[in-house]
């Protein structure tokens, strides 16, 4: 691009780079989680949410078990100072939640933030101030002692306000805009609010590193945390917090580097909204950590709910592809990945599979209450056999035998292909119905008998032909190849191969079965038909007859043998078929 020129680094390598945290393959626990999508993700939101908007969003990051939440900026607005007195008011705080509020280092707006902070019991109070080399030169045109002044201004007057109320709030610093900060002055910022603050082992404070904009790959982020977390004062008295954004696109890796190289707290929102490109989306790093094995401490089993309220509120959408969230992060429409998922999820079934090894599919879709019939195997013209043959069981407890599942699959993403359209289970289930189930043209079965006679077995099959009632007649070794043989020989049939399978269909409420036929002519085609009855021969002749009907030329073949019985012969079977 012929404006690269442009562009140069804008951040800066710590002193020492120790990147000896790469050795480390994942966090061994949960970081403390903050969620600032109240004030961060409310900031950027094209109509920022209202009370009620907050109070809702607020209550379902109580209910995912998030403990410490930035309920807003005070003094920004009416409604953020209201925000937190509704708070306050209603009792809507929990003894176990810290409540945290942003100000800038500027004394009314300090004082607007305890005003509105009264009464709280667990509050964090976070000061920012720019650090960043570019904004000391064009927005504050401040040295870097003045810009630590600020800082420490800031720190002493939280302090002061703090004893004055009788509180015991906690404290959080962030140079803001961190990433474009040497990192020794950062570190010389914070220490010297450290100094102020001289945190306990009883009262922590916490220093919070943002990525307020996104500029290096992610190890030198971390490298630069990995500075801070070993130069910092009071380290063990300090939460070591991270705040990325995600200009760049790699707020999620920030993250979870950063938590290697020494971080305990993270600072994010739901689905990664905020400023521009958003925060680091805490789903996503929780979710990451859960798939590891490692519990996040926050509760996503609930995510359509979660999606639902956010994409109300915020009137944000949760893209289709959201790790995790979004409507197709499970679905499957390729064929060799419903392939693969179908025969996963029956391995895990027949092996009691104590870990999700199911491949394709990182996490249970389960997990965060989602459904496998609705949501993994999705049947499109990209689809296949495997596919196919899961929604027909998994739904409707249809196990066709391998070739017919072939057959059939072929047809139904024809069937796609052609409407250029996904189809959903009831329309497959309609296809499968239209195509293999009752066919009832050219021949329609309307009754038959069998009997056996000197260890042999004879079959009558009433049918309807073209608006006649004809009476085919047949012999065989078993019941069905009695009736068998009486269509085929009627009508010049040969059939080189028959498979026939069949099976209860599970779960059906009239104990019903499914019989399948499969009759390959003598050209080598094979047709396939179905039959479902409380009774297994029934459901076995209707498929016989299904099969025969898909035969190719059978419409010509009747057309041309043009059978016929006579009124006794059709009155004397109903009569004995009455009686059977
Ligand atoms: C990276 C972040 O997300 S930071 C948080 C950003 N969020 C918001 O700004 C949302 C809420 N903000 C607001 O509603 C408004 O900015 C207010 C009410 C807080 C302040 O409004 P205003 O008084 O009009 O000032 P404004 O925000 O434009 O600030 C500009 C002035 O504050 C100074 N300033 C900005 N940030 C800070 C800070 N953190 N600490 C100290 N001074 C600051 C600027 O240098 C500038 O100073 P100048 O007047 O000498 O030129
Ligand atoms: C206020 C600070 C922490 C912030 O939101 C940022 O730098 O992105
Ligand atoms: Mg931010």
């Amino acid at each position: 691009m012929k404006n690269v020129e442009k562009y140069k680094k804008g951040y800066f390598m710590p002193p020492q780079v120790d990147m000896s945290w790469t050795s480390k393959e994942y966090p061994d626990k949960a970081p403390i989680w903050c969620s600032v999508d109240l004030r961060d993700g409310n900031q950027a939101l094209v109509i920022p949410m209202s009370l009620e908007e907050k109070l809702e969003f607020y209550k379902m990051l109580i209910r995912m078990g998030f403990k410490e939440i930035e309920v807003g900026f005070p003094a920004a607005s009416e409604t953020e100072f209201e925000f937190l007195r509704t708070l306050v008011e209603r009792d809507m705080i929990p003894d176990d939640v810290t409540v945290q509020v942003l100000t800038q280092a500027r004394e009314h707006i300090i004082q607007k933030t305890f005003k509105a902070l009264e009464g709280v019991k667990h509050a964090i109070v976070h000061l920012y101030n720019s650090t960043s080399y570019a904004q000391r030169q064009q927005v504050f045109r401040k040295s870097k002692e003045e810009i630590k002044q600020i800082a420490v201004d800031g720190a002493k007057l939280l302090q002061r306000l703090t004893e004055e109320a009788g509180a015991n709030y906690r404290f959080e610093y962030s140079p803001e805009s961190f990433t474009g900060t040497e990192p020794e002055f950062a570190l010389d910022v914070c220490n010297a609010v450290l100094d102020v603050w001289k945190p306990t082992a009883d009262r922590k404070a916490i220093i919070n590193l943002p990525s307020t904009v996104q500029m290096s790959m992610p190890h030198v982020y971390a490298s630069q945390i990995a500075y801070m977390s070993r130069n910092l004062k009071y380290r063990d008295n300090v939460v070591l917090s991270l705040h990325p954004h995600n200009d760049r696109g790699t707020g999620v890796a920030d993250a979870e580097m950063g938590l290697l190289a020494g971080a305990d707290r993270i600072e994010g929102t739901l689905f990664g909204n905020g400023e521009r490109t958003g925060n680091v989306d805490v789903i996503t790093i929780g979710m990451n950590m859960y798939a590891m094995g490692i519990d996040p401490g926050i509760d996503f089993s609930y995510m359509p709910e979660v999606v639902e309220m956010y994409e109300r509120v915020t009137r944000m959408h949760v893209h289709e592809r959201q790790p995790y969230a979004g409507k197709l992060v499970f679905a499957a429409f390729s064929g060799s990945h419903q392939d693969a998922i179908a025969k996963g999820m029956q391995f895990r079934e027949d092996h009691r599979e104590p870990y999700w090894t199911v491949p394709y599919l990182l996490i249970d879709p389960k997990d965060v209450g989602r459904e496998y019939e609705a949501d993994v195997i999705r049947i499109n013209s990209q689809s296949g056999k495997g596919g196919v043959g899961f929604i027909m069981e998994h739904n409707y407890g249809i196990r066709m035998p391998k070739k017919m599942r072939e057959n059939f699959s072929y047809f139904v993403k024809s069937v796609s292909d052609h409407r250029h359209q996904e189809l959903k289970p009831d329309e497959i289930y309609r296809l499968f119905t239209d195509h293999y189930l009752d066919v009832t043209k050219p021949l329609e079965m309307e009754d038959f008998m069998i009997k056996k006679q000197h260890g042999h077995w004879k079959g009558q099959i009433l049918m309807r032909v073209g608006g006649k009632d004809i009476i085919f007649q047949g012999e065989g070794n078993g019941q069905l190849a009695a009736v068998a043989h009486a269509i085929c020989d009627a009508y010049g049939i040969t059939v080189s191969h028959l498979e026939y399978s069949e099976h209860d269909l599970d779960r059906d409420p009239s104990s019903r079965g499914i019989a399948y036929f499969g009759l390959t002519d003598e050209k080598g085609q094979t047709t396939w038909g179905a039959g479902i009855d409380t009774d297994t021969m029934t459901a076995s002749v209707r498929a016989f007859v299904s099969a025969i009907n898909r035969m190719p030329g059978m419409a010509e073949r009747i057309t041309f043998r043009n059978l016929s019985s006579s009124y006794d012969q059709i009155h004397n079977f109903r009569r004995s078929a009455s009686h059977h």
